[in-house]
């Protein structure tokens, strides 16, 4: 992994804020006033219903849709401004065209490219953050040659995941990345994600599993269209916020 500077050189943390956000898709609004802040080094679980907003938010965070109201800061800057590779992003596996020809290593070097800009050439530091990524997604040796189509879907998944660790991004955003995992991959998903948080990056996942939830992640949000609480997981996954977020149906 890389040093990314997460620091400010007074020592201040890297902070993303959010404010009274909005978003809508034609005419409906499917986000509500979303206001919250969180650090580099926290690991967030996004969570709530089907149809809650969560890929919208990660959307959203990541510049992939637009906002009506309000402001997404990353250190004080508006994501739209912030430079290539600030924010790694995991699709849910539904969105992804699996049919596209390309190799396992050649998706985990896309993850490369938003770092090269136009003039820099692919070199050995790239290679280095792929290899590293695919070895610890367990997708080195003859799987980084296979065609994606050829895969199964937990591998498929953790190609992906791959490509965005090789990001070395300040912030991971990562829609239901335990989806398709069997358990050995689960877990080591999860040591990765605490990894990742401590070497002070921030992740953020959208997250249906509330058991593990406690065991992965520092903090919650639970969400249904509006925010309902956000927290450490201890104090913001009660049965009582539950109820409020499960309630609503979309
Ligand atoms: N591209 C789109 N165009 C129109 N509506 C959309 C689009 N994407 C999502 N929606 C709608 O926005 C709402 C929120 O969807 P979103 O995918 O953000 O929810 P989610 O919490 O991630 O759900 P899930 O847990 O099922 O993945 C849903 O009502 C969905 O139908």
């Amino acid at each position: 992994m890389s040093n990314c500077k997460h620091q400010h050189e007074d020592g201040q943390t890297h902070q993303l804020d959010v404010e009274g956000v909005c978003v809508s898709y034609r005419k409906n609004r499917v986000l509500e006033d979303i206001s919250f802040s969180t650090r580099c080094g926290n690991c967030l679980a996004l969570v709530g219903p089907n149809g809650a907003g969560k890929s919208t938010l990660l959307k959203a965070i990541a510049g992939l849709v637009k906002r009506s109201h309000g402001s997404i800061r990353w250190s004080g800057e508006d994501n739209m401004k912030c430079r290539g590779g600030e924010f790694a992003y995991l699709p849910q596996f539904e969105e992804v065209s699996w049919d596209f020809p390309i190799t396992v290593r050649g998706v985990v070097e896309m993850g490369r490219y938003p770092q090269l800009g136009p003039w820099r050439k692919f070199g050995e530091q790239d290679s280095a953050a792929v290899n590293s990524a695919l070895e610890m997604m367990e997708m080195d040796g003859e799987l980084a040659n296979r065609q994606i189509n050829e895969l199964s879907g937990g591998q498929k998944q953790r190609v992906f995941i791959a490509r965005a660790v090789a990001q070395q991004a300040h912030v991971l955003l990562l829609d239901e990345p335990f989806t398709g995992l069997d358990r050995n991959h689960m877990a080591n998903l999860a040591r990765l994600l605490r990894m990742l948080a401590g070497e002070n990056r921030l992740v953020i996942a959208s997250h249906h599993d509330l058991n593990s939830a406690h065991e992965i992640f520092d903090e919650a949000l639970l969400l249904n269209r509006t925010m309902i609480a956000q927290g450490p997981c201890a104090s913001t996954l009660t049965e009582e916020n539950l109820d409020r977020t499960f309630s609503k149906d979309n």
